[in-house]
C-alpha cells in the first residue's frame, strides 16, 4: 500500500466519495480511508433505506385515490416484502458495490480510522488493529459525517433507544413507537412505521416540521394523523425509565405517561469532528468553519465536505459540496486557483449552499423546499414578496381524486427573479428541481412566463402562481 497521496479523504460516504472521485478525475492521486461501510450513511441507514421503507406506503395509498385503481386494491402492505425491499435498497449492508466502483474509478481504499498528527500527515488505526502513517501531498478532506444528538434526558440511555440507523436497519416492528423530535427524520419514519403497523406517537418540542411554512406542517401532520399517528406538540419528556415488562415509559410535562414498546430519537444530528485530532489546528469541535471552496479556517491544505462541515446536512448538498471542493483542490495543486476565496456561482464556490439547498420530506403528502424562507430573505436585506396558492389545477385532479396541495413561492420584487419555493402535497418533490433552476440561474419572471406546463400536469402551478403574481 502507498502511504502518500495527492488527496486524503477520511470518511468515505457519498461526500466523500465525490471529494475523491473529482480529484482523480482532475488528475490527482486519491486515498479514501473509512473505518465503517464504503458509502455512508445514506447507502446504509438514513436515504436509501428509509424511503425503501416509506415508498410502498405511499405507492398504496396512491393507488387507493384513483378511482378504477382503488378498486383494484385489496390487501395491505406487505411486512416481509417491504423489508426486503428496504434490505436490497441497502445493498443488505454490504459494500462490495461501492469497493467495486472506488477501483474502478481509480480511488485507493484504505479500511481504518483515521486521525491527523501533523499539517497533511494522518495516523491511521487499520482495521485488524495495525497502525501507520500517511501524507498528503496537496490536502486532506474531512468527510467524516454527523452522529445523533442525544437529548439530556434523565433515565434515557437506561431504556435504550433506538436511534435512526435502528430504526432504518429493523427487522421488525414494535407495536408501539414513541419518536422523541419532530423534525424530517421523526416525520419520515413515524409514518413508515405507522403504515407497517406500529401505534406511534411523535413528541415535538416546537411545533411538528418547524423548519416549514404552518400550511405544509398541516398538511403533513393530516397525514399522519390519518394513518394513527398521534402527534403531541410543545412536549418533550421530562424522563426515561422501564416498566417491569421491559417497555419504555416517558414521563411528559404535566404527569402524562406515554408507554411504548419503543423510543426512537430523531432530535437531529452534530458534526463527527471527535477524536480527529482538531484541537491542535486550533479547531474546537463543534466550530468548524469552512470557506466557499470547502477550506478549513485558514489552513491552506485542509477542507472539509458533507455533514461534517457546517452546512445543510443532505446527501446530494454533501455531493455538490464534495464537487465544488475536489475540483478547488485541483485547480489549486495546478496553479489555477489562489488562496482568495473563489468567486460566487464560480465553479470553485459552494454558492448554493446559501442560496439553492432543495430539500424534500418524503412523507405522504410531501414537502419540497429550495432557496430562501421569507425570513431569511428579509434578513438578507430582499424585498420579498410570497405568492401562496393551493394546487388546485387540472393536473392534480387528474393525480388524485382528493388532491390537496400547496404552494409558496417568494419572488424577489427588484430583481424580479425567484429566491424561494415550497410545495406541499402528494408527489410534489418532482416539482421542486423546477424551482431550483429557476433560484439558481436567476431566471426573470419574464422569462418563466414562456416556460409553459404541460397540460395537465401538477407542474401547471407555476402558470398560476405567475398569473397570481399580476403577469
Ligand atoms: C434517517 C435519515 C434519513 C435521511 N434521508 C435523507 C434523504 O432522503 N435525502 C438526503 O439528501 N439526505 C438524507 N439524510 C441525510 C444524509 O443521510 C446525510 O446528509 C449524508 O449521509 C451525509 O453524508 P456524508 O458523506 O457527509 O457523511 P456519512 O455518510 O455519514 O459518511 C461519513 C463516513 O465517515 C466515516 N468516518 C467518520 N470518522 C472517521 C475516521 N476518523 N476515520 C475513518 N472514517 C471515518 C464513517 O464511518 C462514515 O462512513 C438522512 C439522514 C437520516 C438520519
Ligand atoms: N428527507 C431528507 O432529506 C432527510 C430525512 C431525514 C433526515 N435528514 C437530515 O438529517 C438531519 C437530522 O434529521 P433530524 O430530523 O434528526 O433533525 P432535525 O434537526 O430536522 O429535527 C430534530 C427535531 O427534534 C426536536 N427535538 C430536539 N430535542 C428534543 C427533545 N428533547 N424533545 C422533543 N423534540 C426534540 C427539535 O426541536 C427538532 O425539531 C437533518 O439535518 C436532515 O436534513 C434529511
Amino acid at each position: 500500500m502507498d502511504t502518500e497521496y495527492d488527496v486524503i479523504v477520511i470518511g468515505g460516504g457519498a461526500a466523500g466519495e465525490n471529494a475523491a472521485d473529482r480529484a482523480v478525475k482532475g488528475g490527482l492521486t486519491a486515498a479514501i480511508v473509512e473505518r465503517s461501510l464504503l458509502g455512508g450513511a445514506c447507502s446504509y441507514w438514513a436515504c436509501e433505506p428509509s424511503k425503501a421503507l416509506l415508498r410502498p406506503g405511499t405507492a398504496l395509498s396512491a393507488a387507493r385515490r384513483v378511482p378504477g385503481a382503488r378498486e383494484a386494491v385489496t390487501g395491505s402492505l406487505d411486512l416481509r416484502a417491504v423489508l426486503a425491499h428496504r434490505d436490497e435498497a441497502s445493498s443488505n449492508w454490504d459494500d462490495s458495490s461501492q469497493v467495486e466502483w472506488a477501483e474502478g474509478a481509480g480511488i485507493a481504499l484504505i479500511r481504518g480510522t483515521a486521525r491527523l498528527t501533523g499539517a497533511k500527515r494522518l495516523w491511521v488505526t487499520g482495521d485488524d488493529g495495525d497502525h501507520f502513517a500517511l501524507t498528503a501531498r496537496h490536502a486532506v478532506v474531512l468527510a467524516t459525517g454527523s452522529v445523533p444528538s442525544l437529548p439530556k434526558i434523565p433515565g434515557l440511555a437506561g431504556i435504550h433507544p433506538w436511534t435512526t440507523p435502528d430504526a432504518t436497519s429493523a427487522q421488525e416492528v414494535p407495536e408501539s413507537l414513541a419518536v422523541i423530535g419532530a423534525g424530517v427524520a421523526g416525520a419520515e419514519l413515524a409514518q413508515a412505521f405507522a403504515r407497517l403497523g406500529s401505534k406511534v406517537t411523535v413528541l415535538a418540542r416546537g411545533t411538528f416540521l418547524s423548519a416549514f411554512p404552518e400550511d405544509a406542517r398541516r398538511l403533513v401532520a393530516e397525514g399522519l394523523r390519518a394513518d394513527g399517528v398521534e402527534i403531541l406538540e410543545g412536549v418533550s419528556p421530562e424522563r426515561a425509565d422501564l416498566t417491569d415488562d421491559g417497555a419504555a415509559r416517558l414521563t411528559l410535562p404535566g404527569g402524562r405517561e406515554l408507554v411504548a414498546e419503543r423510543v426512537l430519537v430523531a432530535a437531529g444530528r452534530r458534526a463527527a469532528l471527535d477524536g480527529l485530532g482538531l484541537p491542535a489546528f486550533g479547531i474546537e469541535p463543534p466550530s468548524l468553519k469552512v470557506d466557499e471552496s470547502g477550506r478549513v479556517q485558514g489552513l491552506s491544505w485542509l477542507y472539509a465536505v458533507g455533514d461534517c462541515s457546517g452546512g445543510p446536512k443532505l446527501t446530494h448538498q454533501g455531493k455538490y459540496q464534495a464537487r465544488i471542493t475536489g475540483d478547488a483542490i485541483v485547480a489549486r495543486a495546478r496553479g489555477e486557483l489562489g488562496g482568495a476565496a473563489p468567486a460566487p456561482w464560480s465553479r470553485w464556490a459552494r454558492t448554493a449552499d446559501v442560496l439553492a439547498v432543495p430539500h424534500v420530506v418524503f412523507t405522504d403528502p410531501e414537502v419540497a423546499s429550495v432557496g430562501l424562507t421569507e425570513e431569511d430573505a428579509w434578513e438578507a436585506g430582499i424585498r420579498v414578496r410570497p405568492v401562496e396558492l393551493p394546487i388546485s389545477v387540472a393536473g392534480a385532479w387528474q393525480h388524485a381524486e382528493d388532491y390537496e396541495g400547496w404552494a409558496q413561492f417568494l419572488v424577489d420584487e427588484d430583481t424580479r427573479t425567484l429566491v424561494g419555493a415550497c410545495f406541499a402535497g402528494p408527489d410534489v418533490a418532482e416539482l421542486l428541481h423546477a424551482a431550483t433552476i429557476a433560484i439558481a440561474g436567476e431566471v426573470p419572471l419574464e422569462r418563466l412566463w414562456h416556460a409553459t406546463p404541460a397540460f395537465p400536469t401538477v407542474s401547471e402551478v407555476w402558470l398560476r402562481f405567475l398569473e397570481a403574481y399580476g403577469l
